[in-house]
């Protein structure tokens, strides 16, 4: 984990918290980089599990780009994490601890209040500007709810979107019509369309599916049945000495 990450010690939805010590804290991470294509994969990642890897290398190796996944501190529409924001920051670190090309991304937990996809993205092109390629990958139940994100028509002025099929969530057939008609012309065919352009495009991530859910992992743990298998090996030795989630 960065600096970032070590530092922003809350999770859960509380209106009093900020950074350590109120401190607004940069994305140390990517300190005087300057990537051709920057690829995000943001989640809550409560924890992260077998699925999120999967799609994550499978976007590394589509787009040949660094993946970055990038904790959300306070995620929005959905109840507060079970974790807080240090725990799951750790979790992946030590998920692509030794992975090529996927790296944690710590922005979001430097920024207080809910991490809106749409403000992470425009800071991001205050700092690399509105030129350079920017992709996010989510996968298929997201980008369905793409209407309910906070302005969500601006983020394809922002940024391209890979997205991944989910078991569950057939994209060819629960396109609500706003989102249908948004994605109009934007479809990509491959990667280099996504290099082409700065943002816009919509690429298809057809990698083999994955039913890992961090809701499954949860609920798994607190009734007392396996889930190590769910997650990777580290995580879970983590997990458990830590204690997490034991309780719904
Ligand atoms: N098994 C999976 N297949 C495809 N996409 C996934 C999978 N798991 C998570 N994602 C995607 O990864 C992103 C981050 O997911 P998130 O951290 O919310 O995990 P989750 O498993 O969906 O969690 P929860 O069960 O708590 O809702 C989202 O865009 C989500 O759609
Ligand atoms: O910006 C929004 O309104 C918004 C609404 C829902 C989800 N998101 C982002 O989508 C990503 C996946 O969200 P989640 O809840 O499935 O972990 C994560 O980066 C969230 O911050 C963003």
């Amino acid at each position: 984990m960065d600096r970032a990450g070590a530092a922003a010690a809350g999770g859960g939805r509380n209106p009093r918290r900020a950074p350590a010590g109120g401190r607004r804290v940069s994305a140390e991470s990517d300190a005087g980089e300057r990537p051709g294509f920057w690829v995000f994969y943001g989640g809550t990642f409560d924890p992260v599990h077998d699925g999120h890897l999967a799609i994550a290398r499978a976007a590394r190796d589509a787009l040949q780009a660094t993946v970055r996944l990038m904790p959300a501190a306070d995620p929005p529409h959905r109840a507060p994490p079970g974790a807080n924001a240090a725990h799951r920051a750790r979790m992946l670190d030590l998920a692509v601890a030794g992975e090529p090309g996927l790296r944690v991304d710590t922005r979001e937990l430097a920024r207080a209040g809910r991490s809106y996809t749409v403000d992470t993205l425009r800071e991001l092109r205050a700092q690399v500007g509105m030129q350079v390629p920017v992709a996010l990958v989510v996968g298929a139940d997201s980008f369905l709810g793409l209407p309910q994100w906070r302005d969500w028509r601006a983020l394809f002025d922002l940024a391209h979107f890979v997205v991944a099929d989910r078991p569950g969530s057939p994209l060819d057939e629960d396109l609500a019509p706003e989102l249908a008609a948004a994605l109009d012309g934007r479809e990509a065919a491959d990667a280099a369309a996504l290099r082409a352009a700065p943002a816009g495009r919509v690429l298809r991530l057809h990698q083999p599916l994955h039913a890992e859910s961090a809701s499954q992992v949860r609920l798994r743990i607190a009734a007392g049945q396996p889930w190590q298998d769910l997650v990777p090996l580290a995580v879970a030795a983590y997990i458990q000495r830590h204690g997490l989630y034991v309780r719904p």
